[in-house]
């Protein structure tokens, strides 16, 4: 960790000095390693594991109705130009006999929001993990969000969104279910 973090910093170094700034002037001094603990925070996910994660937070239930946990917010990094995209997250699932500990719904998020994405990937990504810890009869993820990509550079777009959305199961086959999770989660205007 501290070797990885040794090496981030010496490249934040270099790219500061490749800017043309002087990296020895004060306010820049302690930049490089400030850089990288944040770019290794920012990153943690790939440190993470499903497994240790979820620690045994899955229980008992017989409920087999529809749960909805709506409104996680989302902060991740686009892999294209490694600027921050940023969101929220609305996942459904349709349990039989197991249901998730509520938290785990936000963890499994960051977990892969916190690695270098595409919003695609992610939304899947999310979604998968979801059904496989669950085995749920169907797993919905939404995710919405804005990129920094697309307004602060190239086109400078402020206001658009991109949505994006991933059913697996029930929801898959189902167009009622579909749609009440998206009546649920206010999207299906
Ligand atoms: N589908 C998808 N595209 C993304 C995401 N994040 C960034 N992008 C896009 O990735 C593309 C990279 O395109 P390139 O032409 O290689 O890069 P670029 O010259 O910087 O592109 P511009 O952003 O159009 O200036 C751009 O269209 C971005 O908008 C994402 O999460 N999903
Ligand atoms: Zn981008």
């Amino acid at each position: 960790m501290t070797r990885l973090l040794d090496d981030l910093s010496g490249h934040y170094r270099a790219i500061i000095d490749g800017l043309g700034e002087d990296t020895n002037r004060e306010g820049l001094q302690d930049t490089p390693m400030r850089a990288a603990k944040a770019m290794q925070f920012l990153t943690h996910g790939y440190q993470q594991d499903l497994g240790d994660l979820i620690n045994n937070a899955v229980f008992e239930s017989a409920m087999d109705e529809m749960v909805v946990v709506q409104d996680i917010e989302l902060y991740s990094m686009c892999e294209h130009h490694i600027l921050p995209f940023i969101g929220k997250c609305h996942i459904a699932y349709l349990p039989q006999g197991k249901v998730l500990g509520l938290s785990k719904f936000a963890r499994i998020v960051d977990m892969y929001a916190r690695r270098l994405q595409i919003q695609e990937n992610l939304t899947r990504q999310i979604a998968e993990a979801i059904e496989s810890v669950t085995d749920a009869k169907g797993v919905a993820v939404v995710i919405e969000a804005q990129h920094m990509c697309m307004m602060m550079r190239g086109v400078e777009k402020q206001n658009s969104r991109m949505k994006t959305s991933m059913m697996l199961g029930q929801f898959r086959k189902s167009q009622a279910t579909r749609t009440e999770f998206l009546n649920l989660i206010g999207t299906n205007r």
